[in-house]
């Protein structure tokens, strides 16, 4: 089985990056092609991916056809490849935000089976969460090929379409916010004399380990919460202070935010 990417940016380098961890895929078995030589050749020769000449070059060589470009040009390297895919043979797995099933089968036929996903970047160490929709055409065993790509690379849910703009938010984006709280409790610790390199690890490690304790524990984060939170000691101090501050607020703002532009609006 082969599997193609068109566009090589940093998602696609996250999913090839877990595959090939995974060995859910030879190095050769995985082809790839952007807009620019400069940036896929470099990435391909590193990796020992095989490189196609064009988007149609990929789709043709492929029977995974991961479509990983900005949503801009989404459309266009969809006509692009139409031709290889209308004849229903190969499957079309997107991963690009806000792109609906529907709009894909207008350009390339409404016979081609299509697994629309939204991966975070997660998938590169294993530790993914992917939304997934798969369309009526996409059943039986070349779903479950389409399926395995993300299953080995992380977690997969499946999702209404018309949720997947909130799970864009949740999952999605949310790594570069978790990213930012572990840099600002980091840089507390570097308020207070550890080094930024300590600070971090120990600041990720916590994060993770809570997010562990979140999945594996029968308890609610806000029972956990009262589990560290001793009476009348330091956590309980904190959180009020974090609340008096808006965390909360601020969180749930920046979700609406992120939900708003993927709706379309502005920047
Ligand atoms: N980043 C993330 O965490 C997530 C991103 N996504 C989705 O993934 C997609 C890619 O995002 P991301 O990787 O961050 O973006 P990048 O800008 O890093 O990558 C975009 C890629 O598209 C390529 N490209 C642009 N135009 C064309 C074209 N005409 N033909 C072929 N390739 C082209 C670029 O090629 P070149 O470099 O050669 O110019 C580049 O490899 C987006 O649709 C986004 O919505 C989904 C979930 C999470
Ligand atoms: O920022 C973006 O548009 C994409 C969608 C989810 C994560 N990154």
């Amino acid at each position: 089985m082969k599997i193609g990417f068109i566009g090589v940016g940093g998602m696609a380098q996250a999913i090839i990056g877990g595959l090939l961890k995974a060995k859910t895929f030879a190095p050769s078995d995985i082809i790839v092609h952007s807009h620019r030589l400069e940036s896929y050749g470099p990435y391909a020769k590193a990796h020992g991916l095989q490189t196609a000449a064009s988007n149609a070059d990929v789709a043709a060589a492929s029977d995974l056809v991961v479509l990983a470009v900005t949503p801009n040009v989404a459309s266009d390297v969809l006509q692009e490849i139409e031709a290889q895919l209308v004849d229903g043979q190969k499957t079309l797995i997107s991963i690009v935000a806000g792109l609906s099933l529907a709009n894909m089968a207008n350009v390339v036929g409404e016979n081609v089976p299509i697994l629309r996903t939204l991966p975070n970047v997660n998938v590169e160490v294993g530790a993914g969460m992917t939304a997934v929709a798969a369309n009526a055409h996409l059943t039986g065993d070349d779903l479950a090929a389409a399926l395995r790509v993300f299953n080995t690379i992380g977690s997969t849910t499946t999702l209404a379409e018309d949720q997947f703009g909130v799970f864009s938010a949740l999952a999605g984006s949310s790594p570069a916010y978790i990213d930012f709280f572990i840099d600002s409790l980091s840089r507390a610790g570097v308020k207070y004399g550890l080094s930024k390199d300590q600070a971090t690890k120990i600041a990720a490690q916590a994060t993770l380990g809570s997010a562990k304790m979140v999945l594996e524990s029968d308890k609610i984060p806000f029972a956990l919460i009262d589990q560290v939170a001793s009476p009348g000691g330091s956590t309980v101090a904190g959180l009020l202070a974090m609340e008096e501050a808006g965390l909360m607020t601020a969180v749930v703002k920046g979700i609406d935010a992120t939900i708003k532009r993927d709706a379309g609006g502005p920047a």
